[in-house]
């Protein structure tokens, strides 16, 4: 099964000799490309997934999707197509470290006919899973979990899930949500979800789920605060074109705030489906500018950084990138909101404060989050958790400071395998 971890590969962040100016390409949005296959997979017909993402997340959920007795065609890069039919198992599926398929197919595996195993990296067996097992086995899901309630995990599939009302706790992750309304139009009562607990982070990925839902057919309410009611019913076949991934733009926009050079996303849609306003606000209070025209989406360094004090959690996995931003800023910055990255691809507050403390910066951790003081940084090797998003942040601290040294650039693969040569594309144009 999953588990054995890639070989590393230890990579030197290149420098920026000069103002970044630049249009990337980017592939479709992990998140919206998860769903989309979730949402084929479940379907009455064929599906077509235009633009999606290509990368170890969503190649492991074609794999998964295929083990589940969905026939997937991912041949061409630009159109994978999806063949629907009745969810079987016996099945393995490997998750690698993929938060959207660790919560997005537990609940789809219950409408299997059979037995499906899950299991994935060794830090995914301790990403938390506890709430959203909690739901399906109150929906009347026979399922075992590990003895710390998460992977390795086993669900006895009947066929049908009778659904109805449920109760979830998603303070830890949106993706608990998600993961049970992307299957309950095909429960046989539909499911009426509420959450219970501190606040669930990650609101704009919800909302893309229930966005999503309506495209794909179902009747969704939510107009209740931390309530989902989702209609029993077929959800329908279609063609979905994705976004480019505004997450995995990001440090490609701080390498404009960094140099004071301008990065333009290419494609990016007139209306959009990720939290583009979060993320222009952020990068306004930052020192950028972000525009929109014909060409993309664009932000521009206006050749200072400054520090600020954030609630990052309706962006949470932008906190590593913002973080080094902050590291690079005129003034401290406190960035809270976030203790669920502690149960993201490694725990991101710790792994933060220990590699930015390392290469100098003055770091305080906090149970939700962290203070960042800018001082003089100096090169040094920078341990990236096998999360690509420590790489990330590594990377936007290289730019400015010579000999940052990743212990492994490899990671990037779970969501961009391009990204180190489009990063070295970045300094040589400089
Ligand atoms: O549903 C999704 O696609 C995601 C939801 C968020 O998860 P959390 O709510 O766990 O932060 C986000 O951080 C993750 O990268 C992707
Ligand atoms: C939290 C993330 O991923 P996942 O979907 O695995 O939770 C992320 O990509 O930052």
């Amino acid at each position: 099964m999953a588990g054995m971890a890639a070989e590393l590969r230890p990579w030197l962040a290149p420098t920026a000799t000069g103002p970044i100016t630049t249009t990337v390409r980017l592939p479709g949005s992990k998140s919206m490309t998860a769903r989309a296959m979730v949402l084929a997979a479940l379907a009455d017909a064929p599906s077509v997934v235009e633009a999606p993402l290509r990368a170890r997340d969503t190649t492991l959920m074609a794999a998964a999707l295929r083990a589940l007795g969905v026939a997937v065609d991912t041949s061409a890069d630009d159109r994978w197509v999806f063949e629907p039919g009745p969810l079987r198992g016996p099945a393995r599926v490997d998750v690698g470290l993929a938060g959207t398929i660790m919560r997005f197919l537990p609940p789809a595996a219950a409408l299997a006919d059979g037995t499906v195993e899950f299991d994935g990296d060794p830090h995914a067996r301790t990403r938390p899973m506890g709430p959203i097992l909690d739901a399906l086995r109150s929906l009347g899901v026979r399922l075992e979990a590990s003895p710390t309630g998460g992977l390795p995990l086993t669900v006895h599939g009947t066929g049908l899930v009778e659904g109805g009302e449920a109760v979830v706790d998603a303070s830890g992750s949106s993706q608990f949500v998600s993961g049970l309304l992307l299957s309950a139009a095909r429960f046989t009562k539909g499911l009426r979800l509420r959450h219970q607990g501190p606040p669930v982070p990650s609101a704009p990925h919800l909302r893309m789920t229930t966005h999503m839902l309506r495209a794909a057919g179902a009747v969704v309410d939510e107009s209740v605060p931390d309530v989902w009611v989702v209609e029993p019913g077929p959800l329908r076949g279609r063609t979905w074109v994705i976004e480019p991934d505004l997450s995995g733009a990001l440090p490609f926009f701080a390498a404009a705030l960094v140099t004071g050079g301008a990065v333009t996303l290419a494609g990016w849609p007139a209306a959009s489906w990720q939290p583009v306003g979060q993320l222009s606000e952020l990068l306004t209070a930052l020192g950028g500018e972000v525009t929109r025209s014909g060409d993309g989406l664009t932000v521009r360094g206006t050749g200072r950084l400054r520090g600020i004090t954030a609630d990052l959690s309706e962006v949470s996995e932008m906190t590593p990138v913002v973080s080094a931003l902050a590291a690079l800023a005129d003034g401290p910055s406190e960035l809270r909101g976030v203790a669920h990255i502690r149960g993201h691809e490694t725990d991101r507050i710790a792994a933060l404060a220990t590699e930015l403390g390392r290469l100098g910066a003055g770091v305080t951790e906090f149970p939700d989050g962290l203070r960042i003081e800018p001082r003089p940084l100096h090169g040094g090797s920078f341990g990236t958790y096998a999360d690509h998003r420590m790489a990330h942040a590594a990377a936007v601290i290289g730019l400015s400071v010579p000999g940052v040294q990743l212990t492994d650039v490899g990671c990037t693969s779970k969501t961009l395998p391009e990204f180190p040569e489009l990063w070295a594309g970045l300094t040589t144009r400089s």
